[in-house]
């Protein structure tokens, strides 16, 4: 026996228990894996009431269709596979998930109005409450049928009405605003100097929601303590990662503290504490006698919150009627901002539109005209509608069923298997993906030159679009509708007003690529920066 003998001994017993140990690891990751498979996709799948349904094959069994829908702009791939595999389909997303995808006006139409049905995901909700506390767009549905009655009177016609003024002196600062950009001199003389539109016009969105909202004057104004907190929120909710969505999708990572939600936090307690200040203010000026400044919405929601007639248990709390203060500045603010900048973008793009549009807008002899003189112009309005159709700024909406149903369908639909499905069934947990940008686009409704942006196309299509306005989803349909359509569309309407009769916008010389950045709202970007620049020219004799 040699002195080594021991040692290849234990070298043989290391070596065959690594293999031991090698082979179990390899065994329990193959397990895994298999699991892993059985999950993502036989499972998942088999649990899916629309497996019959046609649509794309996943590329990638993690990701399932995930990528290629991340890969173009927001509804685009969608809107190609709807014309390839018809109204209805289903695709997967990231782990398994599978959705039913719409394009069916009568299919829709039903989900939106059945809310005790089809309500909102829980994950879309947790990522909104988290930011916007317990308002309308949170609410549960007996939750939401209460609030609506109350927050109603503040959206009446008559409430817009009286508060077009106040639009006005915003679109006016924002005039003067935009004059002083464009004055600037070019920093390369090479090109005209460029403004950046879509700032200023965000700034401006944000004021109008403050000031008629809850008489909150220069709310983008960084003196603004409410205004910065809610900026901050918005950042912290810009800045979400990947933790954060595990966050939202498996509430066993809830108490995660990631930067965002930890941002979050802080901005809300901030935003909390001044929203609890302006309501407070507010009941004390309705409480006060004569005082006549009341036209905000926050004024008469209290109005309508505090009305004898209210049972107690009609009335909102202190928290949600704060909680409709961040949800008007989140629904009301980024929205009509983002509908506004493609508006001129637009312009810039289609001169001759543009001009069109401003001879319409310079047969008004006065500088502040009525809503009612506003909607009296047809180009203006068709403009708006071409805008809302083709540059939808809330371009998807989610839904989930509540327990199983059947959805009515306007035509049958062919399944995988050749059978003829004349109505959708499905189980309590089906997650609906609705594009309502591939709605407002579908050529089946628009005819073949859908995307197209033509302002003179007849809005009034054979095919019916079950939305609150011109045969539209932007605003989307049912109980959950945006309640704050009139005001967006009066907004437009006032700061297209001003601005077109006192600039012309035009493409910068060398145009930027434009795309539309989405994060609930379709923002533009340039280079993965929220942002739009264009030149801005004053109108002569302006
Ligand atoms: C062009 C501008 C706007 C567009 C495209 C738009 C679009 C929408 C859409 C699609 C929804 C439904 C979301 C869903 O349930 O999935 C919605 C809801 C809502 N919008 Fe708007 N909106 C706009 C402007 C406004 C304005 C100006 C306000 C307020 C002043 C506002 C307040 C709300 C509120 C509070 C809700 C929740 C309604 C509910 O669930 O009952 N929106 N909006």
């Amino acid at each position: 026996m040699t002195t080594s003998q021991p040692y290849v001994e234990v070298l043989v017993s290391i070596a065959r228990n690594s293999a031991i140990l090698f082979a179990g690891l390899a065994g329990g990751l193959a397990v895994i894996a298999g699991l892993a498979y059985l999950y993502l996709y036989p499972l998942q799948l088999l649990r899916f009431s629309g497996r019959n349904l046609p649509g794309p094959e996943p590329t990638n069994l993690l990701w399932g269709n995930q990528k290629e829908i991340m890969g173009k702009n927001t509804g685009d791939v969608q809107t190609e596979w709807f014309e390839k595999y018809g109204k209805v389909m289903r695709y997967r997303y990231a782990l398994g998930a599978q959705h039913i995808s719409l394009n069916d006006p009568v299919a829709l139409g039903h989900i939106f109005q059945h809310t005790d049905t089809f309500g909102k995901m829980y994950r879309t909700k947790r990522i909104l409450s988290d930011i916007l506390g317990d308002g309308l767009l949170t609410a549960d549905p007996v939750n939401h049928r209460r609030q609506r009655r109350v927050l109603n009177p503040a959206f009446s016609v008559t409430a817009i009405r009286e508060m077009v003024p106040d639009f006005f002196g915003v679109a006016y600062k924002l005039r003067d605003a935009v004059a002083a950009e464009a004055g600037k001199p070019s920093l390369d003389e090479k090109k005209p100097q460029e403004v950046e539109v879509h700032e200023l016009v965000s700034h401006a969105t944000l004021d109008i929601i403050g000031v008629s909202g809850f008489g909150a004057r220069d709310l983008s104004s960084s003196d603004s303590a409410l205004g910065t907190s809610y900026a901050d929120l918005l950042t912290a909710r810009n800045q979400a990662n990947i933790f954060d969505f595990l966050q939202i999708t498996y509430p066993a990572f809830k108490n995660l503290p990631t930067k965002a939600t930890r941002k979050i936090k802080d901005s809300r307690t901030i935003t909390d504490k001044l929203g609890h200040d302006i309501v407070a203010e507010r009941k004390k000026a309705l409480e006060a006698a004569g005082d006549t400044d009341t036209r905000d919405m926050l004024s008469r929601l209290l109005r309508a919150n505090m009305a004898p007639d209210l049972k107690p248990e009609q009335r909102m709390t202190d928290d949600e009627v704060m909680g409709q203060i961040t949800t008007l500045m989140f629904a009301g603010h980024e929205t009509t901002s983002t509908a506004m900048s493609w508006a001129l973008w637009r312009l810039a793009i289609h001169q001759d539109i543009q001009a069109k549009l401003r001879a319409e807008l310079m047969t008004i002899d006065t500088d502040e005209p009525s809503i009612d003189a506003l909607n009296a112009l047809t180009y203006l309005e068709k403009f708006v509608h071409e805008v809302l159709r083709l540059d939808d700024p809330v371009a998807l909406s989610y839904r989930i069923a509540l327990k199983d149903a059947v959805v009515p369908l306007s035509a049958p639909v062919t399944g995988r298997d050749g059978s003829t499905i004349e109505a959708l069934t499905v189980k309590k947990g089906t997650m609906f993906h609705t594009p309502i940008i591939s709605l407002n686009r579908s050529k089946d409704i628009w005819g073949d030159d859908a995307d197209k942006f033509n302002p003179d196309r007849d809005t009034n299509p054979s095919t019916q679009v079950p939305g609150m306005y011109g045969n539209l989803l932007t605003f989307l349909s049912g109980p959950h509708h945006c309640i704050g359509y009139r005001f967006a569309l009066a907004e437009l309407k006032v700061l297209l007003f001003v601005l077109v009769r006192s600039f012309n916008f035009e493409l910068p010389a060398e145009p930027y690529t434009i795309v539309p950045h989405t994060l609930i709202t379709m923002r533009p970007s340039i280079n993965g920066k929220i942002s739009m620049r264009l030149v801005v020219k004053p109108v002569a004799g302006q």
